[in-house]
């Protein structure tokens, strides 16, 4: 087993670098594309679709972009206004899917409301499905086949693992609590700490007694997009804490981005957490890279490289 990323050390204290894991994973990825081009020839190809101007998908999906590029893959965007109906995004997805050079299909979300996001998510063919979001894919993950893991969760279990075993801990038989259950995050994020062995618990707006829920968390993923909304008194002692929260508030007439957990109310007692920004949000790309790598490598039966 590789040594831990993650470091205690006198400057990051208990805080989780996500954006240092996520350019460690980038690194490695950028060898695998060098290796399968000089091995095949061949490039994998990730297409981003965004529908409007939505500010903070603007950002993400330009950052796809250049990340895409920065590790030697090929990477193309499309851009569609917002008056684009439902039935002009499904052509074009049924273009990518059958166009043999692209591997990787993205449609960036939220979708203008005069869109279905479960209707075009549907759309795209699985084994083009990066995002892990096609209920093919969500299928495979729930009884434990191996498939395209939805970013955001899998980069989490990135940072969880390797937070335990940066104290000689393992995953296996701890309470897991994940605040939220959208199908892109709390779900998929309790199947995969249920393949960890964790006792799973996944609460949501009308859980009762929701701070007693998470005191009892010795894992608490927080996925509920409420700025702070976690107290830090909710935090158990000890407990590794995953904010996957990323919203924007004004503060002092500023713009801040701050997390679900109220952070600094709770860093001093969790053993081990994630910061917004640089946690979780920098691995939900990296995280990109990687199943765009693995796509390409199952749709041409390359063997997938080790740990992807
Ligand atoms: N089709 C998808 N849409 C969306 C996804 C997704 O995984 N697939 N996730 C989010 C947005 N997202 C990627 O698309 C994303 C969010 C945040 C970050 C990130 O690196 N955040 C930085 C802060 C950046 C900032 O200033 O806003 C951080 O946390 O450090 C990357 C990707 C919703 N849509």
């Amino acid at each position: 087993m590789s040594a831990p990323f993650h470091q205690k050390t006198a400057e990051r204290g208990n805080i989780i670098d996500g954006a240092g894991y996520a350019k460690s994973l980038r690194d490695r990825l950028a060898v695998h594309v060098t290796n399968l081009k000089e091995a095949h020839g061949q490039t994998p190809c990730l297409v981003v679709v965004i529908v409007g101007d939505d500010p903070a998908s603007q950002v993400y999906v330009k950052s796809k972009g250049e990340m895409t590029q920065a590790i030697g893959m090929e990477s193309r965007t499309v851009r569609l206004p917002d008056t684009t109906s439902e039935d002009e995004l499904l052509k074009l997805i049924d273009d990518l899917n059958r166009d043999n050079v692209v591997n990787g299909i993205l449609v960036q979300l939220p979708l203008p409301k005069h869109m279905s996001s479960l209707k075009v998510i549907d759309a795209i063919n699985p084994d083009k499905d990066v995002d892990g979001f096609h209920v093919i894919n969500a299928g495979k993950l729930a009884v434990g086949l191996d498939g395209i893991v939805p970013c955001t969760p899998l980069g989490s279990l990135m940072l969880l693992k390797d937070a335990a075993l940066a104290h000689g801990d393992t995953l296996a038989g701890k309470n897991a609590v994940i605040v939220g259950r959208s199908n892109i995050v709390g779900k998929p994020m309790a199947q995969l700490l249920l393949n960890q062995d964790c006792t799973v618990t996944i609460a949501h707006s009308k859980t009762k007694d929701l701070a007693e829920v998470c005191r009892a968390a010795d894992i608490l993923v927080a996925a509920v997009g409420r700025p702070k909304f976690i107290a830090g008194d909710w935090v158990k002692d000890g407990a590794y804490v995953i904010d996957v929260g990323i919203n924007r508030i004004e503060l002092d007439g500023k713009g801040k981005l701050v997390g679900d957990v109220d952070f600094d109310g709770a860093k001093d007692r969790a053993l081990a957490i994630t910061p917004v920004p640089k946690g979780v949000g920098p691995m939900t790309i990296a995280c990109l890279l990687n199943n765009t790598i693995k796509a390409f490598c199952l749709q041409n039966h390359f063997p997938v490289p080790e740990g992807v």
